[in-house]
């Protein structure tokens, strides 16, 4: 008889993308791809290409790449997004080395480099059985998950030998994500902070309110449960990790804050995690705890924006001190994370 042939999958991760370097030119380059993608700036064609190449990109691109600039200080010279995007994958793929499976780990970005389409072209052929497409995001957003699977799909749905494909939605509740949280918050002692913040990233309200044929995101529960009409709805989804990440670490729903960073605009989820600091630090608050679990690898947003920016302003008023607690990263509980997710795909 016959051997039974082993099949073969290839795991696709896939983060957002970063500039090549801290330069103005690579900064614009970078955001040039990343905010004319209509899941990002949801306009029609040529009102986004107004609003982002004609007043977005020349008021943003000299502060951006002022404050890539400083990530890459802080960071060794490199784009921490891509360091530990690239060591997640070799640790992954160091897992499943060890086991019978034949899986192959590869990782691009949305946007620059490693392009998704030099990557799915390796992987194309490799001639794989199953492809699993796997966005680095633990919450949906279509401006991030979202995008990344239409992308992944539209590549490889122009192939002549189709591989079967798997996605990965979210993992806003996965227990191994929730552990490696907790477990970053060790070398912190939680009850030193008078003020305990999870700091998210934002989302325009009309990308939350898309998500509903009828009403408004503020219309449905999110703050507080999971349901058949929200489970895909990013504020719903952060609010549940939030209730996770609480329950492990004990603290009461009156211990701490959820609020959203980085916001190009006001008309997005609210409330504002500067203002927020900022409130703080005028009621008198000295010490603030800042987790930003929208990140699985730390990065501009995290490193810079909470990091320095939130921790100088917050002292500039009274404060003492910000501190981020640092993202996942490459954390072996992280890694279990991925492995699972995989895993459950095989
Ligand atoms: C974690 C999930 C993210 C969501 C949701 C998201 C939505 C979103 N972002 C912008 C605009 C910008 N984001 C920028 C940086 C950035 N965003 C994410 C993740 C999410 N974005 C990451 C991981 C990063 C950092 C990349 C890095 O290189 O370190 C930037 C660029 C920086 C800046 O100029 O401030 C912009 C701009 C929009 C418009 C949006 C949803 C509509
Ligand atoms: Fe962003």
């Amino acid at each position: 008889m016959e051997q039974k042939r082993k099949k073969r999958t290839g795991v696709l991760l896939i983060q957002l993308g970063t500039p090549d370097s801290p330069t103005k030119s690579d900064v614009k380059t970078y955001l040039n791809e990343f905010l004319n993608d209509p899941r990002v700036i949801d306009y029609p064609y040529l009102k986004r290409k107004l609003l982002v190449n004609g007043i977005i990109i020349p008021f943003r691109v000299k502060e951006s790449a002022k404050i890539y600039k400083e990530l890459w200080d802080l960071s060794g010279g490199v784009s921490p997004l891509l360091k530990y995007t690239e060591s997640k994958t070799k640790l992954l793929q160091e897992r499943f080395d060890k086991t019978e499976e034949d899986v192959t780990v590869h990782m691009a970005m949305r946007y620059r480099k490693p392009s998704m389409e030099s990557v799915l072209e390796e992987m194309r052929k490799e001639n794989y059985d199953k492809i699993i497409i796997f966005p680095l995001f633990p919450h949906h957003a279509s401006a991030t998950t979202g995008t990344a699977i239409e992308k992944a799909v539209k590549i490889i749905s122009k192939w002549w030998v189709m591989p079967e494909i798997s996605t990965v939605n979210d993992f806003y509740d996965h227990e191994a994500y929730i552990d490696a949280m907790v477990e970053r918050t060790k070398e912190f002692d939680i009850s030193s902070y008078d003020r305990i913040m999870f700091s998210y990233h934002g989302l325009p309200d009309q990308h939350v309110d898309k998500v509903y044929d009828d009403g408004l995101c503020t219309d449905q529960p999110c703050e507080t449960e999971i349901n058949q009409k929200n489970k895909l709805c990013y504020k719903a989804q952060v609010y549940a990790t939030t209730r996770a990440l609480a329950d492990k670490l004990g603290l009461k729903e009156s211990d701490y804050t959820v609020a959203f960073q980085s916001r190009l605009d006001k008309n997005w989820l609210e409330p504002f995690s500067d203002k927020v600091i900022e409130k703080w630090a005028k009621e008198g608050a000295k010490r603030v705890l800042a987790f930003s679990p929208a990140f699985v690898a730390d990065c501009l947003e995290t490193l810079v924006e909470i990091g320095v920016e939130y921790d100088e302003d917050f002292r500039a008023l009274g404060g003492e001190k910000v501190q981020l607690v640092p993202s996942t990263n490459d954390h072996p509980r992280f890694i279990d994370c991925l492995e699972d997710l995989v895993r459950e795909r095989l």
